[in-house]
């Protein structure tokens, strides 16, 4: 997936915020078929939180009521997410909790967890760690975004915490980490073009067939 990343970033197109818009409007699609009431939004500093942070935009824009807790404070955000939270202050979404007390977490329908995806490096530390611990002591079902935050994306293993996700929304391939994962497994399409597979040496049929996602697996044991 790095590969494939690196060619359409560098190369053949999309970029990383046309990807993320992709990534975070199906996410948010997603997030809406699972819960009609509030959605709390865990989101870190790469392209992982950026995807969250827009799926957090087209979620309150949709009339959702939604609250973001950052694992810094905003005005440390850098690169793509800090363009998707600079847009996600226009929408009534609540911002700037820092704690997580302050999220309205026992009442949430939803959490979404966008803190950490395939750059995942080590254990989680800090407050990354702190929103995977908060994660996992939600009373609703939690949403991950491309891999449960903690678990490495290629290999499955969790260094340390890692969010125990009930649905996982993996972004234009499955990740090989994913294999026999708890929860529902859905495959988003972000809007890569098939020279991109050609140019990195993946056969690719495509899966989606007019849907923007597919489920590829349901409750699986393990
Ligand atoms: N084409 C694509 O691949 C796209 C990828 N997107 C997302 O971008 C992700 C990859 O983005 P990045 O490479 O920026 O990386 P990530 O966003 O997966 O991870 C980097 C972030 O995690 C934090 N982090 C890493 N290890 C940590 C640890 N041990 N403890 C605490 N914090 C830790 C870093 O501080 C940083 O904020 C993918 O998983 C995917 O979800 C989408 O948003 C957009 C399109
Ligand atoms: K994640």
């Amino acid at each position: 997936m790095r590969e494939i990343d690196r060619i359409a970033v560098g190369d053949v197109g999309p970029e990383l915020l046309q990807m993320m818009e992709n990534a975070g409007r199906t996410l948010a699609g997603l997030a809406r078929s699972l819960t009609d009431e509030t959605v709390v939004v865990l989101a870190g500093d790469g392209g992982n939180g950026g995807g969250g942070l827009c799926a957090a935009r087209h979620l309150s824009n949709h009339g959702w009521d939604v609250r973001v807790v950052l694992d810094r404070p905003s005005d440390e955000l850098t690169g793509a997410a800090a363009t998707q939270y600079h847009v996600l202050k226009g929408t009534d979404a609540t911002l700037g909790a820092t704690g997580v007390e302050s999220t309205g977490l026992s009442e949430a329908g939803l959490v979404v967890d966008a803190v950490i995806g395939y750059g995942l490096s080590g254990a989680p530390r800090g407050r990354g760690r702190d929103l995977v611990e908060t994660a996992n002591r939600a009373p609703s079902s939690v949403l991950s975004l491309d891999v449960p935050s903690g678990v490495d994306a290629t290999t499955g293993e969790t260094p340390g915490v890692a969010v125990a996700a009930d649905v996982v929304l993996t972004l234009a391939l499955p990740k090989t980490g994913l294999v026999g994962a708890r929860g529902d497994l859905w495959l988003a399409d972000i809007g890569i073009p098939r020279e991109v597979y050609r140019r990195a040496g993946v056969e690719y049929d495509q899966p989606f067939s007019g849907e923007t996602r597919v489920r590829l697996h349901a409750n699986p044991p393990g």
